[in-house]
């Protein structure tokens, strides 16, 4: 069965003090939950991150990586500086990164690939900003976004692919799609996998929906039968509220 994840996404936030301040508050709180729980701080404290968190139940991943192993490419982290830090789990495809540093969907494909040689887990990210919502355009722009990035991947490779839904619009607008909106999305991004790889694969992938996910709307949300979690930003970077979250399963 498929599992529950409630992934943090610090972004660009949270210096090294402030780093290990919200990891002390993050390890006094309590998980009721049987969800899988991740934190994905900044690159620079990544390592401080996973020594302390290590004997935890928070798994520690990273933001972004690059998709050679090593090079020219600077400014750049490839998947094995980040598994040399304790780092098995990296976000891509976020659309922050889409629109400020032009990232295609065909990059994204080189980055997973880049990732699953290396035995990392990768949490992709994908959805339609506000004029496709508007349009009806949405489920095209979702199936082109997974098509392109994913569907050279073998059925296996799903084994270590888990895929978050983030409405462009809802992402730190405080403005969430609907739970029916995400159900919606969600049930038609599960079909989109059925059509290409069966039910089997299709049913053992986790969807995470992102996007003003808060402490107020999470158990609405994560009721809904294919979210199967969420990818938070704001309401991560505090501990109380990231953990009635996480807690809301
Ligand atoms: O990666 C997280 C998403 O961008 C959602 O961010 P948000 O919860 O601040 O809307």
């Amino acid at each position: 069965m498929r599992k529950n994840i409630v992934a943090g996404n610090w972004k660009m936030n949270n210096d090294l003090a402030q780093t290990e301040t919200l990891i002390t508050s993050l390890k006094s709180q309590t998980k009721t939950t049987e969800a899988e729980v991740m934190i994905a701080p900044t690159a620079t404290n990544l390592w401080q991150a996973y020594n302390s968190l290590k004997d935890s139940e928070i798994e520690v991943i990273a933001q972004n990586m690059h998709f050679a192993e090593s090079g020219a490419y600077t400014g750049e982290i490839s998947a094995s500086m980040l598994k040399s830090v304790g780092v098995t789990t990296v976000i891509l495809g976020h659309s922050e990164r889409r629109e400020y540093f032009n990232e295609t969907d065909e990059l994204l494909a080189k980055k997973v690939d880049a990732a699953l040689a290396n035995k990392m887990r990768v949490i992709f990210c994908f959805g339609e900003e506000l004029a496709d919502r508007k349009s009806g355009n949405h489920e095209n722009i979702v199936e082109s976004q997974i098509k392109n990035a994913l569907f050279h991947l073998s059925a296996w490779d799903y084994k270590s692919v888990v895929l978050a839904y983030e409405p462009v619009w809802a992402i730190g607008t405080g403005e969430t799609a609907s739970p029916e909106q995400a159900q919606e999305m969600h049930a038609f991004i599960r079909k989109t996998l059925a059509d290409q790889y069966g039910y089997e694969v299709a049913n053992s992938v986790s969807i995470l929906y992102g996007g003003s996910v808060k402490p107020a709307n999470a158990q609405e949300i994560f009721s809904k039968p294919d979210v199967d979690g969420g990818l938070i930003g704001g309401a991560a970077l505090n501990a109380e509220d990231f953990f009635a979250i996480v807690n809301a399963f």
